[in-house]
């Protein structure tokens, strides 16, 4: 006996899949789903009870699957019905009995006169004609659902009934709903101006039709032909664009978007989901175009004979305290105020100096930290750094990594030797210790120039301005005034009056009030331009830091920005850069790590491995640093570019992030808000204790031979706020987790004192009061005991991880 499908019997009978589905649950079987098969004797019981007549019965509810079982049964029926129905067929076309599709064919015409004929006091017959029907059919060995379909019904429809099509739309609208991060940028691009955006293909009035719908008035509706090319929509189309794309009535479209739960006005940019959404319920192919297309600002060709000297860009660099501030005040008091009428001093994230005629133009926030940020987001801005050491302190730690990063950067180092009218200032001393890190004076052979200045007792401020001066000069810095500005967002906030005020940095070209901007996605048009002074202009040149208003929202620091045409095109890339930014969020760009670095160099990728080495000893640090520039490679230069003593903070990974580099922790640990940039950023943080270990590693990567088969995944973190010492046990620590949680199920704990690590061991008890417990979340305070270490101190932090199997890559 052949079986049915339950969307198939639904539809015979003209019923929801839910109301077949409720019905098999009455007969007690359960689990089916709307394409399952029952059998033909359980569809006939269906079909039975889902056509008997309701207690109200009308004409009205006479259903159609009975009208055409009727039809079927004619010969089980009153002559007059008979006769009705025959009249009823042929009105309809050529009656065989057994066709369905030309069943169906008539019955349009047919339910007036079933209705005027009285079918209603003959129902039960005709239902028991049903029966017999649907039994003659699937005895027969034919598709009950073949007679049951209407002739419009496609095989595709076969393939995909409504319910599918509906479950799939429906998850495609939800997908859609969940995006509440776009409405905000739709928000946000809706506060700018509206204009209408021009876009390529847009002009396809006419031409674009949905399949197989009627012609509508002029211009509307056009082509009913299989459209040969797919249409392409592009970042920032308006809905009104996209209607005109699609060549359908504004009107409709919108009502469609309404349907999505989403309202856009005319002139807006339509959300490219959404757009696919409704173009595919019109049944037309729409395609994305390619973001590479969208989002790429045409790079202008430098034109060498235009270009002409530019001043040169400094950040001032140094350790803690000695004096970076001072220096930097010191330059603005002698050499800004002095010349500015008024003397009140800008506050913008960057000043200008003029020296004899020449500029220099100081980043106002000092160190490496912001420095190597603005890096890392791919800005290069400085041109020089000014190193400050207090010849009273020398080479701090903080100096080896200001040097380091400036390494990192390849741009050139200037000394400022500060304090030096402190008694106990030794010059000297300075510049031996900073030539151990490759910073050697001209007059020692090196390259780099020192100068000796106190800030505080304004000395030599005005040398060093010279000096800064004479290596731009060195550098031969140049730039083409002459064409549209690019450059880099400095600064940017939100004032409460004004708006979003960025300070941008200029780099090359001109910027004019007027023009059009774009900085990441953020768009505006130059409203006013101020400088540093305060002072209002029209136009800033190379090297020239200017406040801008006129952006819509605040860019981010570190970003560049460019003038491109107009706002439209400024709106379109925004867009564009926008939905690429999301999908690389997806994709989260990763940067260089050990497993992957052998593909790396086989692709041509990687010509040298960057390495920043922190360990718990300097000896160590030096150890490794000496085994690993030893390793030698045919196409991959080991380098080491910065080492120092201490857990791995955010700076390293800030510069490992900048200079594409690995971090090699020996013996230490990375700070939670290091490891969380780490994790955000996709920098690899390896962490070792045996230094033999360490190389095979670097060693193995480079030929393609690490097989990573273990990974370390730390669980939670704990601070040790007191010690209990119990005779028989040991040291119990009161601890608080501050991170993660801990787990008596851990493979191993740590201690750390200051991010190294002090002792790596088992955990033995973990209590919550005086209870034994398996885990203790963040926020609640535990006791913890480790296996053979009562060396504890309070306020170290304790560090539970787990050991995760990893399948072999290679
Ligand atoms: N005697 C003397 N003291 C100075 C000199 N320059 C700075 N100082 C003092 O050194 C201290 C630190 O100076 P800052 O300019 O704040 O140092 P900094 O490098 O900017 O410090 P951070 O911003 O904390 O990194 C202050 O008390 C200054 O007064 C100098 O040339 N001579």
């Amino acid at each position: 006996m052949s079986k049915v499908r339950i969307y198939e019997l639904a539809k015979k009978l003209n019923r929801h899949n839910k109301e077949v589905l409720d019905e098999l649950l009455k007969l007690g079987i359960e689990g089916k789903t709307h394409s399952s098969s029952i059998e033909a004797d359980v569809a006939e019981k269906i079909t039975k009870a889902l056509t008997a007549p309701p207690p109200s019965a009308t004409d009205a509810v006479v259903k159609k699957p009975v009208q055409k079982a009727a039809v079927k049964a004619e010969e089980k029926m009153a002559e007059p019905q008979k006769v009705a129905l025959k009249q009823k067929a042929e009105a309809g076309e050529a009656y065989e009995g057994k066709v369905a599709s030309e069943a169906a064919a008539a019955r349009p015409a047919s339910p007036k006169k079933d209705r005027a004929e009285g079918l209603q006091p003959e129902q039960k017959e005709a239902q028991g004609a049903v029966a017999e029907t649907a039994e003659k059919d699937t005895s027969a060995g034919e598709e009950p659902v073949v007679h049951a379909l209407p002739a419009a019904e496609t095989e595709e429809d076969l393939k995909l009934p409504d319910k599918f099509k509906k479950e799939i739309e429906a998850e495609k609208i939800e997908k859609f709903k969940a995006k509440p991060g776009l409405q905000r940028a739709f928000q946000a691009i809706r506060k700018i101006e509206p204009k209408r955006w021009d876009i390529k293909g847009g002009k396809h009035k006419g031409d674009r039709g949905r399949f197989g719908q009627k012609q509508e008035t002029k211009g509307q509706i056009l082509s009913t032909m299989p459209r040969k090319k797919n249409l392409k929509l592009r970042e920032g189309t308006t809905v009104k664009e996209f209607s005109e794309l699609i060549g359908l009535k504004f009107s409709d479209v919108i009502k469609k978007f309404m349907e999505l739960g989403y309202m856009p006005t005319i002139n807006q940019p339509v959300d490219s989901d959404a757009a696919l959404i409704v173009a595919e319920s019109f049944g037309i192919k729409l395609e994305l175009a390619s973001v590479e297309e969208d989002t790429h600002v045409e790079e202008i060709q430098e034109d060498v004979t235009k270009l002409t000297p530019r001043a040169p860009v400094v950040t001032i660099m140094g350790h803690v305290d000695h004096g970076k501030t001072s220096l930097l005040d010191a330059i603005r008091e002698t050499k800004v105020t002095e010349t500015e009428a008024g003397g009140i001093t800008q506050h913008i994230g960057a000043y200008k100096v003029n020296l004899k005629g020449k500029d220099i133009v100081f980043l106002d926030t000092p160190g490496h930290e912001a420095f190597t940020s603005m890096r890392a987001r791919g800005a290069k801005v400085t041109d020089i750094v000014v190193l400050v050491v207090a010849a009273d302190d020398g080479v701090m730690p903080q100096t080896v990594e200001a040097i380091n990063h400036a390494k990192a950067a390849n741009v050139p180092i200037v000394v400022a030797v500060n304090k030096i009218d402190k008694p106990e200032a030794n010059p000297a001393k300075v510049k031996s210790e900073l030539s151990e890190h490759g910073i050697i004076s001209e007059e020692w052979g090196g390259h780099n120039i020192f100068v000796e200045v106190s800030a505080k007792k304004r000395i030599g401020i005005e040398h060093v301005l010279e000096m800064i001066l004479l290596q731009a000069e060195i550098m031969e810095l140049k730039a083409n005034p002459d064409r549209e500005a690019k450059g880099t967002v400095i600064e940017a906030k939100l004032d409460k009056g004004r708006g979003p005020v960025a300070t941008l940095l200029v780099q090359t070209g001109t910027l004019k009030v007027g023009d059009a901007i774009l900085s990441g996605v953020h768009v505006g048009k130059v409203r006013a331009l101020i400088d540093d002074s305060g002072k209002r202009i029209l136009t800033g040149g190379p090297s020239t830091p200017v406040e801008v208003i006129g952006f819509s929202e605040v860019p981010a620091a570190g970003d560049v920005f460019t003038v491109v045409e107009d706002e439209k095109r400024a709106r379109q890339i925004a867009m564009a850069r926008f939905q690429k930014q999301r999908s690389l969020e997806i994709a989260k760009a990763k940067k260089l790590t050990l497993d992957e670095l052998y593909t790396k160099i086989k692709e041509g990728q990687i010509k040298e491995l960057n390495i920043i080495i922190k360990g718990d000893v300097q000896g160590s640090v030096e150890a490794l640093k000496d085994a690993l520039e030893n390793i030698h490679h045919p196409e991959v230069k080991v380098k080491v570019i910065h080492t120092s003593v201490g857990g791995i903070n955010e700076s390293d990974v800030m510069l490992a992030t900048a200079s594409n580099a690995i971090i090699i922790g020996f013996n230490v640990r990375p700070e939670t808000k290091a490891s969380q940039t780490a994790e955000k950023e996709g920098v690899d943080i390896r962490l070792y204790n045996v230094i033999y270990e360490t190389i095979e590693d670097v060693k193995k990567a480079l030929e393609g031979m690490l097989e990573p088969t273990l990974k370390e995944k730390v669980l939670g973190r704990a601070e040790v706020r007191q010690l209990f010492p119990v005779s028989r046990l040991g040291t119990i620590a009161g601890c608080y987790v501050v991170d993660g949680y801990m787990s008596r199920a851990c493979d191993g704990i740590r201690v750390l004192r200051d991010n190294i690590v002090v002792y790596e061991g088992k955990l033995s008890t973990l209590k919550r009061f005086k209870d034994d417990v398996k885990e203790v979340q963040t926020g609640y305070e535990c006791g913890i005991l480790i296996e053979n270490y009562n060396d504890l101190k309070v306020g170290d932090i304790l560090e539970n991880y787990i050991i995760e199997k990893i399948a072999a890559k290679l």
